[in-house]
């Protein structure tokens, strides 16, 4: 692996062109992957973009990929040159797992493009994310009523289950119709098949971020087959087909009966598979030399997508920043303070009371900035040869953005690694504000083409799930157990708080 430091980028290559990015030593055949190997990559690569700058190549086995850690990179690549880094990187899981037909991973084409139109214009707009507050205030209800019960039983709440089971529940709602998706259990009701359903999502999320040996190292591929990788994946991708082929039916049969729409208010109550296969079949009437584009594989895998996307960021988001505000008493006192105020007259939390709290939207940035539920975004792969700060990137290399190094670089910020909300306080704070790039210091959410078009769907969800629970709770850490939440981190497909949050909620009224 060659091996540079340095240098001045824009000075000759031998051709005459520019130079690549700086490069650690690395290992032949192996590349960099040893340096990766059990740890946290995003604290890795940060580690790494501090002894050898804020663009590095490196070689995971064969695959060259380029780490982009400063808002200066970020903003390279998502704004200056989106176009260049407009492409996803073939990912052997995800496209087994989701028909090499979804959104999120599929490469920048027409394909992607009419997917993320359908997503933007029909399933994520502001009017499609108003429709579904009456599903967020019936899920925060219920989450409210379900940490009672446990308290009433003199029981710590596990904060986690509370939060997945309302992440869930919204995306759902929003995305089949239904409060849980154990109703499309397979032995047609709630049973124990439905509860096999929670364990397959577990399972497909949990190979989803499954990166194969195969596609790194083609000469060990074998050693997926080895630790049975691929038929786990498999029986999943089996077993998640035949719930989701049952989801469509059951669409399909309800369009028959004219009752997709109903609501006796005159409102559009479509989920997205009722939109979804609208598309499809406007395109089937339609004259498309393009062919059908939205076929039932391309409604499984945005479907899919949406699930991964909603459920873990926004669950996790809420948990460190739960977190964050326990081991933060003058935080969480103020944060309460303004919510109680802003909810005079008890009644609870409705989404009219979320515009007047602005600090608590300072709280759940703050929260962002410290723990992107996603660090390294999803991958991108460049369309074309091009440059990052004056290096030379060829056409097809994987590109990795560390939002969290960024979020965290004493370069961009100060008291970089402190929990303070009112950094934000000069926002002019609107749900939208989540995704603007602060000069690209702070991008949770990604940015430009392929940025999250999900942020204002998240926004109202993580608002009103933390601020129900701040209004109607004052929570502690159990008596007798550590006095501050211990705030290390679980690796995964979103990275998450590494301990079970589990709290004491007492009941407070006005
Ligand atoms: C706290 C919540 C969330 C966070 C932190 C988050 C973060 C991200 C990130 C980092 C990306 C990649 C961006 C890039 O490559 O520049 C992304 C993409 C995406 N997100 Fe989100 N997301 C969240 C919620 C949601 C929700 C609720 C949905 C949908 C209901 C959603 C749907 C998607 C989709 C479909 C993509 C792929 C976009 C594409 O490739 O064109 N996300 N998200």
């Amino acid at each position: 692996t060659r091996t540079t430091k340095g240098g001045s980028p824009s000075s000759g290559d031998d051709d005459g062109r520019r130079r690549l990015p700086p490069s650690p030593p690395g290992l032949p055949l192996l590349g960099h992957l040893p340096l990766l190997l059990g740890s946290l990559p995003h604290r890795r690569l940060q580690a790494m973009a501090a002894s050898h700058g804020s663009v590095v190549l490196l070689r995971m086995g064969r695959v060259p990929t380029v780490v982009a850690s400063s808002a200066a990179a970020a903003q390279e690549v998502m704004k200056v040159r989106d176009l260049a880094y407009a492409s996803r990187p073939r990912l052997r899981m995800a496209e087994r797992l989701l028909y090499g037909r979804d959104m999120a991973f599929a490469p920048y084409g027409e394909r992607w493009r009419q997917a993320r139109r359908v997503s933007v214009l029909h399933l994520l707009s502001h009017r499609r994310v108003l429709f579904f507050r009456r599903a967020r205030e019936q899920e925060a209800a219920a989450m409210v009523a379900r940490v009672s019960r446990t308290r009433a039983a003199a029981a710590a709440v596990n904060l986690n289950a509370a939060l997945i089971s309302y992440s869930s529940g919204i995306i759902s709602r929003a995305a089949l119709g239904v409060a849980d998706v154990r109703t499309y259990g397979l032995d047609g009701g709630g049973g124990a098949a439905g509860e096999n359903l929670t364990k397959l999502f577990d399972d497909f999320e949990a190979l989803l971020g499954t990166v194969t040996v195969g596609e790194l190292l083609p000469w060990l591929a074998w050693v997926d087959t080895l630790t049975g990788l691929h038929a786990k994946a498999a029986r999943t991708s089996a077993e998640m087909d035949a719930f989701l082929e049952r989801v469509i039916a059951d669409h399909r049969q309800r369009r028959r009966a004219g009752r997709h729409r109903e609501g006796g208010d005159g409102d559009d109550h479509r989920d997205f598979v009722d939109v979804l296969l609208d598309v499809n079949e406007a395109e089937h009437d339609g004259d498309d030399a393009r062919g059908v584009l939205f076929d039932d594989d391309s409604i499984k895998g945005i479907i899919l997508n949406m699930f991964s996307a909603a459920t873990d960021t926004t669950y996790t988001t809420l948990v460190w920043a739960m977190a964050e505000l326990i081991n933060h008493p003058d935080e969480i006192r103020r944060l309460q303070d303004e919510i109680r105020a802003a909810v005079a007259g008890g009644g609870g939390v409705t989404e009219d009371h979320l515009e007047q709290l602005r600090y608590h939207r300072r709280v759940i940035k703050e929260t962002l900035r410290l723990h992107a539920p996603v660090p390294l975004l999803l991958p991108r792969e460049t369309t074309e040869d091009t440059e990052l700060l004056g290096y030379r990137v060829p056409a097809r290399t994987r590109v990795l953005v560390n939002a969290w190094a960024i979020a965290r670089d004493p370069a961009a910020w100060e008291r970089a690694d402190e929990f303070l909300p009112e950094r934000f306080a000069d926002d002019d704070m609107k749900a939208t504000d989540y995704l603007l790039g602060h000069h690209f210091r702070f991008v949770p959410f990604g940015a430009g083409r392929r940025g999250c078009p999900g942020v204002g769907f998240a926004a109202p969800a993580m608002e009103l799930a933390l601020a129900s629970l701040l209004y109607h709770f004052d929570w502690e850490l159990p008596a007798g157990g550590p006095s501050k939440v211990e705030m290390d981190e679980l690796k995964g497909l979103s990275v998450r708080l590494k301990t079970t949050l589990h709290l004491t909620a007492k009941p407070w009224s006005p």
